[in-house]
């Protein structure tokens, strides 16, 4: 197919006015083979963990036995600012990767029901704090779309777990997306844990076929300690100026953050670049010498390693996607469309079958937890896990809402089912190996 700039405009324009009559679902849109990824969206669970070293850092801030309470206090607040360094450092890769890698944010592929993907860090370099962490994750739904992800450093006795999906409506000229679902971070030998929501986000760029993310609105990081961090998201036009800017503030817990004069630190600056920290409540910057928090372009990604095509599992999304990703790379647009439509067919002759024969897809390693069960019972004798003290603490909604909705909120109400990681089935899996 001609790959020539002129067909590539014009069908870009046809599908910008495609989005006009866009339904709701992304991959509704017969997008471009241009902005294809070669990648499924499967694979961005390993966005989590691209520096190992910050996830467990927290675990290495433990007050020694005899402790004073100031020690014990301050060694707190620096795993509060651990644990909110480790997602700022999250943000660059999930958001930009494909903007730098591929020239601009692309449509990722549509992962198929139980498509999985496992893979690990190694201890990077010869830190031997860190240790070795693995990732593994599954498409636990097709429609909606939706990931589940397991996160593990054993070493540290750290388990991240999280899911998401996203729902996104059009605008004249940008997608917004709101995206559903949680991680909850645990520090099993400081007994401690962490909700961390995710941000809304829209497309730029999408009139000048560059698109690109820009995250806004606010996410939270609670902590079972009562520790809150609240980060507020802007872009470029908005008072920063600048793109990918946050300003992260700490409190004590969560009614102080009804005043944001209670910030204990406030962090400012852009996720994918420098950002600044200082105590109180006072706006950091470099030029008034507040010093550095983080720089997401000093540090390269850890990238995760997937063993190669032929020892994987035919689930294994890599596997699944080999030829869709070889041809997109390659531009080429007819073999894009024949591969992608012999996996897309061969799904739903799975799911006819499955449906003729009277059985529903069995979710591999992650249960659906419904809470309004939990409450309805005596939910502090059995809390299956965090997730209901610290929605609690935080004020946050325990039900299906977009990701950091508050109680009485107005989508504080229907479902609150929560995909949860069963690690017992990821123990006594035989099939499948990182
Ligand atoms: C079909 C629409 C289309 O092709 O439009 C062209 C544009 C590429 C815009 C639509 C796509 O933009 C992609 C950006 C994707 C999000 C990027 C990062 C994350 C974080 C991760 O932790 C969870 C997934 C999430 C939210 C991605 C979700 C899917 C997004 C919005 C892609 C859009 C289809």
């Amino acid at each position: 197919a001609s790959t020539s700039t002129g067909s590539q405009s014009t069908s870009w324009t046809s599908f910008l006015k495609s989005l006009a009559t866009f339904n709701g679902d992304l991959y509704s849109l017969t997008a471009p083979p241009f902005i294809l990824a070669p990648i499924s969206l499967i694979e961005y669970s390993q966005y989590w963990s691209e520096h190992p070293e910050l996830l467990v850092a927290a675990n290495h801030l433990k007050p020694a036995e005899d402790a004073v309470q100031d020690e014990i206090d301050l060694l707190t607040l620096q795993r509060q600012l651990a644990v909110t360094k480790w997602f700022i450092a999250t943000l660059r890769s999930q958001y930009c990767s494909r903007s730098e890698n591929l020239g601009g944010e692309k449509n990722p592929l549509n992962p198929t029901l139980g498509e999985v993907f496992v893979g690990k860090w190694d201890s990077p370099n010869d830190d031997t704090k860190v240790g070795e962490t693995i990732l593994v994750s599954e498409q636990v739904s097709h429609h909606p779309p939706m990931t589940a992800y397991s996160i593990i450093n054993k070493q540290n006795e750290t388990y991240l777990q999280g899911y998401n999906g996203i729902r996104a409506t059009i605008s004249a000229t940008s997608i917004n997306v709101k995206q559903f679902g949680h991680a909850l971070l645990e520090y099993k030998d400081l007994q401690e844990s962490y909700l961390i929501t995710l941000p809304p986000l829209h497309i730029e760029g999408l009139i000048s076929a560059s698109p690109f993310v820009e995250l806004e609105g606010t996410s939270y990081i609670q902590s079972s300690n009562g520790y809150i961090t609240v980060i507020e998201y802007s872009g470029r036009g908005y008072f920063s100026g600048k793109k990918n800017s946050f300003k992260a503030r700490i409190y004590k817990d969560q009614i102080s953050t009804l005043n944001k004069e209670n910030a204990i630190i406030t962090i400012n600056g852009q996720w994918s670049d420098k950002s600044y920290i200082s105590r109180g409540s006072t706006t950091p910057h470099s030029k008034n010498g507040d010093e550095l928090f983080y720089d997401a372009q000093a540090l390269d990604a850890n990238h995760v390693i997937v063993k190669p095509l032929e020892e994987q599992h035919e689930l294994e999304s890599r596997k699944i996607w080999d030829k869709v990703a070889e041809a997109i790379k390659k531009g080429e647009y007819e073999t894009i469309y024949q591969q992608k439509s012999l996996i897309e067919n061969n799904q739903r002759d799975l799911r006819k079958k499955e449906q003729l024969a009277g059985i529903n897809w069995e979710t591999r390693w992650f249960d659906l937890k419904d809470y309004e069960d939990w409450i309805a019972e005596d939910e502090q004798s059995q809390n299956p896990d965090a997730f209901l003290s610290l929605t609690s603490l935080s004020n946050l909604s325990i039900h299906n809402a977009p990701s950091g909705s508050l109680k009485s909120s107005k989508y504080d109400e229907g479902d609150a089912k929560h995909w949860r990681f069963n690690l017992n089935k990821w123990e006594q899996e035989s099939e499948i190996k990182i």
